[in-house]
């Protein structure tokens, strides 16, 4: 498998190994001892599976406390996905990246804890399967602005079909500082 560095410290897309034959493909999704040797050291606990349509965007969430690392990639369509460093000292503080997820790519996208993380669809449907390293705990669900000028991420959308939720998220600035993640060295 294939690490490669994003622009924001932590936040790494991982290229399996894909082994193709006339049956079709296989690759690993995940593998403990290999992800360990890539500094992705976190225990899963809980994995997710989300389908949406085109247009559709879901973000930008975080877990805080209870922060949650995700590993994620789509298993039909293609994404285009998103994360954001809000932890409280963090020197990337307000920093993104943002890397496109397909099930041709195989792609995965590792978000740390403390992160805040969001995606929008870009073909007709996409199949979105993440595991997370903390359960969820809908007390400590937390989100803020897809579209926050301060954070400035440049999704390939402009009018995204979003959850009441996530239409009234709050700006980054607005956020209570006890409510944001804490950066730990
Ligand atoms: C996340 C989650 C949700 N739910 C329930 C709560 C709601 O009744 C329903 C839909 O939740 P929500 O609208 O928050 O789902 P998404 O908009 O897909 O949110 C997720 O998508 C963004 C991109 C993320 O990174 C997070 O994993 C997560 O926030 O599922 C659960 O029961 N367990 C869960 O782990």
């Amino acid at each position: 498998m294939k690490v490669i560095q994003t622009a924001l410290p932590g936040a790494v897309v991982i290229e399996p190994q894909v082994f193709g034959d006339a049956r079709g493909f296989f690759y690993e999704s995940y593998n403990q001892a290999k992800y360990h040797a890539a500094g992705i050291t976190s225990t899963f606990v809980q994995s997710n599976v989300s389908r949406s349509s085109k247009g559709v965007l879901r973000g930008l969430h975080y877990q805080w406390p209870n922060p949650q690392g995700k590993l994620v990639s789509v298993l039909e369509g293609e994404v285009y996905d998103v994360a954001v460093d809000i932890r409280r000292g963090s020197p990337t503080f307000g920093q993104w990246a943002g890397v496109m997820l397909s099930a041709d790519n195989h792609r995965h996208f590792w978000i740390p804890e403390g992160f805040a993380h969001g995606f929008c669809v870009v073909s007709d449907h996409a199949t979105f399967s993440y595991q997370c390293t903390a359960l969820y705990d809908a007390k400590a669900d937390a989100g803020v602005r897809w579209n926050d000028a301060a954070i400035g991420i440049d999704w390939p959308i402009s009018a995204p079909q979003l959850s009441d939720k996530d239409l009234k998220a709050p700006l980054l600035t607005d956020v209570h500082a006890e409510r944001l993640p804490l950066f730990a060295e």
